[in-house]
């Protein structure tokens, strides 16, 4: 269980991040996504830096390449020392496997790997669009479940789902399979690209073990209120 609600850092530059950081107390240590957007802008440094001050990092960069250049990118993103990292489901057991043997090799000695789990189904996609799209005539859910069965046999810690397919997901893995779900939307908020969303106490009612919510707290009038409301709702449901 990750008790703090994990905060996506979706910003384009270093200096929009230290601008929204200020906004929190300094000592406040948080668990923050490092994503697309801002890692193809700023590298390396931007985890370096917020490492620096305090925060654990959720490096979610989604690979999805043939198995050698994903295991050979792992190598590379396990000597950033961030606690968890992705790929795509859809690039095949071997390649899961092998991003899971690259982080493991990439490791300085004495250190834990990150920790590695796969998106399924993005949140932001429903059963129409996916059998559409993909041409997968298989249920949303269907596919969701057959994804996270492959990523437990190619040895991964989790998956990136939606907190509405988790509870299954831990029927058809084990309990202590992580569930990380983003598509957090408390009550009443825009749910704007998402598709399947959930609010914070909710989702962990129905077995997700972590949540990732970006817009409702980075574009919040007060990002540190809406923080704090989002991990009051989460926390009041943890046991
Ligand atoms: O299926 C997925 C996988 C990743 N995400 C990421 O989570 C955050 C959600 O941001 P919101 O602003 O709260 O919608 C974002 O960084 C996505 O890249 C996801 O939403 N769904």
């Amino acid at each position: 269980m990750i008790e703090r609600p994990i905060i996506a850092l979706d910003f384009s530059s270093k200096a929009e991040i230290e601008t929204f950081l200020n906004k929190f107390p300094k000592n406040e240590s948080l668990f923050v996504k490092v994503g697309m957007e801002i890692f193809y802008q700023e590298g390396p440094a931007i985890v370096h830096w917020l490492k620096e001050a305090g925060h654990d990092i959720f490096l979610d960069l989604k690979l999805h390449d043939i198995p050698n250049t994903v295991q050979r990118s792992m190598t590379g993103l396990a000597k950033m020392g961030v606690s968890i990292t992705t790929v795509q489901a859809a690039g095949g057991s071997e390649m899961m496997q092998r991003a899971k043997q690259g982080l493991i090799d990439g490791t300085p000695a004495g250190k834990n790997p990150p920790q590695v789990i796969a998106v399924t189904q993005l949140t932001s996609t429903s059963q129409e669009q996916m059998q559409k799209e993909q041409l997968i005539q298989a249920t949303l859910e269907e596919s969701v479940l057959h994804y996270a069965k492959q990523a437990q046999e190619a040895g991964l810690d989790g998956v990136v789902c939606s907190a509405w397919e988790a509870q299954k997901i831990h029927d058809t893995t084990s309990e202590n399979f992580m569930c990380l779900t983003p598509g957090i939307r408390p009550k009443g908020s825009d749910a704007g690209d998402q598709k399947r969303v959930v609010t914070p106490s909710k989702a962990r009612t129905i077995g997700s073990n972590a949540i990732v919510v970006g817009r409702p707290i980075i574009l919040a009038d007060d990002p540190y209120k809406s923080y704090q409301n989002i991990k009051t709702d989460w926390e009041e449901t943890i046991q």
